[in-house]
Parts: C-alpha cells; sequence; structure tokens
C-alpha cells in the first residue's frame, strides 16, 4: 500500500478560487477591495520568490497588491515608519512583513507595530494570545494550511495522537495550538527531545516543521499516520541545479503512511491561499462585514 498524497496545489487553487468569488461580491455589495501590503527588506532570492507569488495570488483573488521593497541597511526606525504609514492607510488591509529581518532590526518590534486588525501573518502577540485563549483570531496561514490539508483525509482529528516537530512562533507553536482546538493530543517536539523516532513512531498525525532536508525517515512513520511536511530545504540537485525538498524522506514515508503531503505542492500553495483569506477576512472585519465561512 502506498499513501494517498495530498494534493496541496490543487486544493489551494481551489480556496483561493473561493476567496476571489468572495472578493467579488464584497467589491459588489460593498464596494470593498482588499489590499495587501508585503514589505521585504534586502535582497534574498528565496524571499524574492515568495513575495512574487503572493503578488500573482493577491491580483488572481481580485485584491489591490502593493509591494515595499527597502535595502538590506534600512534602519530599524525607517521600517517602523513604514509601517505606520501602511496602519493608517485604509486601502491596506492586510500588512506583511518578510521574514528574516537583517541583523539591526528587532522583528518582535516590528510584528508588535502592526495594527493587530492588519497582521494576516498571525505573528502579534494580540493575536497570538487570542488564538491560544480560542478567541476569534488572524491565524498563522502555515499552520492553517497544515490542519486544512490534514482535514481533508481526515475531517476530525479530535482525539488522534498529533506530533509537531519544531517550535517556532511561525509554525510549529501555532500549529501545536491549533490542534488542540481541534481537540488532538499534541505532543511538541524540537532539538532537545529525547528519541525522536521512537515519539514519532506513536503519532497517527505527524507535521514536520523542522528545517532539516529528509530527517524524518520512513521507519519513523506509524503505518497508516497522516504525515504533513512544512520543510523548503534547498538541496543540490542533477545537473549543478538546486531542488526542493521536504523534513521528511517521501520516497520511504510514502510507502508506510497512509497520506503524505509532497514537497514542492503541499503546504507551500496552502500557505499563499491562507494568506489571502486571512485578507479577505482583514478587509470584511475593517468594514463591519461579516466575514464568509471559508
Ligand atoms: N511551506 C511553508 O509555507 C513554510 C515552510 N517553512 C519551512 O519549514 C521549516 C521550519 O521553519 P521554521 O519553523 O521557521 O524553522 P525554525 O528554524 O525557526 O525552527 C525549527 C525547529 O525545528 C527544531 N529542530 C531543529 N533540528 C531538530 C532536530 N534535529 N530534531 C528535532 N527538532 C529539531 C528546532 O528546535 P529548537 O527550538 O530546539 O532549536 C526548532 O524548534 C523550514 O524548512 C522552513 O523553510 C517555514 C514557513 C512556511
Ligand atoms: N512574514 C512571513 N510570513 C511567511 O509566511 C513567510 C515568511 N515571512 N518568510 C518565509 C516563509 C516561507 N514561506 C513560504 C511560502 C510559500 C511557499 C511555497 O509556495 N512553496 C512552493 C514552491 C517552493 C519553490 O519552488 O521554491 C511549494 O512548496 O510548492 C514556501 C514557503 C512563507 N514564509
Amino acid at each position: 500500500m502506498t499513501a494517498t498524497i495530498i494534493d496541496g496545489k490543487t486544493i489551494a487553487a481551489e480556496l483561493r478560487g473561493k476567496v476571489a468569488f468572495e472578493v467579488a461580491q464584497l467589491k459588489r455589495e460593498h464596494g470593498v477591495t482588499p489590499g495587501l501590503a508585503v514589505v521585504l527588506v534586502g535582497q534574498n532570492a528565496a524571499s524574492e520568490v515568495y513575495v512574487r507569488s503572493k503578488s500573482k495570488a493577491v491580483v488572481e483573488a481580485g485584491m489591490t497588491p502593493s509591494d515595499h521593497k527597502l535595502p538590506e541597511t534600512v534602519s530599524e526606525a525607517e521600517l517602523l515608519a513604514l509601517i505606520d504609514k501602511l496602519n493608517k492607510n485604509k486601502a491596506v488591509s492586510g500588512i506583511l512583513v518578510q521574514l528574516p529581518l537583517p541583523p539591526q532590526i528587532d522583528p518582535q518590534k516590528v510584528i508588535a507595530a502592526i495594527d493587530p486588525a492588519k497582521d494576516v501573518d498571525g505573528f502579534h502577540p494580540v493575536n497570538v494570545g487570542r488564538l491560544s485563549l480560542g478567541l476569534p483570531a488572524l491565524v498563522p496561514c502555515t499552520p492553517s494550511g497544515c490542519i486544512m490539508l490534514a482535514k481533508m483525509v481526515w475531517p476530525s482529528l479530535a482525539g488522534l495522537d498529533a506530533l509537531v516537530i519544531g517550535r517556532s512562533n511561525i509554525v510549529g507553536k501555532p500549529v501545536a495550538q491549533l490542534l488542540l482546538a481541534e481537540n488532538a493530543t499534541v505532543t511538541v517536539a524540537h532539538s532537545k527531545t529525547k528519541d525522536l523516532p521512537a515519539l514519532a513512531r506513536r503519532a497517527d498525525l505527524l507535521i514536520a516543521a523542522i528545517g532539516k532536508a529528509e530527517l524524518v525517515r520512513g521507519d519513523w512513520v506509524k503505518p497508516g499516520a497522516i504525515v504533513i511536511d512544512v520543510g523548503i530545504n534547498r538541496v543540490a540537485g542533477d545537473g549543478g541545479k538546486s531542488r526542493i525538498v521536504g523534513d521528511v524522506a517521501f520516497d520511504e514515508a510514502v510507502k508506510v503512511a497512509g497520506a503524505i503531503t509532497p514537497v514542492p505542492g503541499g503546504v507551500g500553495p496552502m500557505t499563499i491561499a491562507c494568506l489571502m483569506l486571512n485578507t479577505l477576512r482583514a478587509a470584511c472585519a475593517q468594514n463591519g462585514v461579516k466575514a464568509p465561512r471559508l
């Protein structure tokens, strides 16, 4: 038996289509066009790829993009001044500051400066707190995408033994909160965890957000488990080219798992689709319109 491959690309395209439909309705009925501002500091090849694909998705959803490129040497004060301007701009529904930032800039200070109502990344302490309290919040995009993909193959996660590998503020911790909200029994592992393979073998649902190419082997996977691979790792490929692989050794795990997400074409595209959804939700909330249930 080989696993069901969860087609993130197709599922993400469907979600983006639904968002575009709702955006058109919001424009028609309320005269509101959602806008997403993306701020990129410095020149990082990978970040530029993400920013381009975000802008493309924004346009396709019928929303207004505004991209702000700042030099690597920009001061924290200059970046904070731009955020203040975007916070006050009514045409901007969502603000995303691409991470990581150069060392002269404190990312926590920048995140805290974003109006929580425009924090479509869900990284602001207000949204983090609201998520952990179980209150409505803007929820981080990659974690939401992981949950949506898992629920495509297993609609109720209640009672599942879930293992999250990774405890970052942008993936591991928020995905653990969302799993808890879905009534899964959640374990969070990290670099100090003892006997990770044994822990992984107990998991009905395994979410890998580590940043280590193919760390999770096939024999770490419980037969029939759902495996969600968040990792994006660039490795040397054939003919001097690079290719991207996940945190899971896909060719091994696909033989054991019940369902698995590929890299590319899994969580990555869902992250972008969830960003579109958050921007729509933010625009609705800012204009007193009830957000659609998508
Ligand atoms: N598909 C998408 O949309 C996105 C993909 N990513 C990708 O996901 C991956 C994780 O990203 P991010 O959370 O930002 O990464 P971080 O580097 O911030 O966090 C990595 C986590 O993995 C843990 N870890 C590292 N090595 C091991 C190990 N050997 N065993 C167990 N745990 C380990 C770390 O533990 P400790 O805390 O102890 O250091 C840490 O908690 C990356 O590949 C990134 O590119 C990220 C965002 C979006
Ligand atoms: N403020 C902030 N918010 C983020 O959400 C954020 C960030 N900073 N910094 C970087 C990470 C990474 N990230 C990805 C988004 C999409 C893909 C994606 O679409 N990947 C495709 C293609 C990848 C490729 O070919 O390079 C795929 O997996 O199929 C990947 C990674 C968002 N991040």
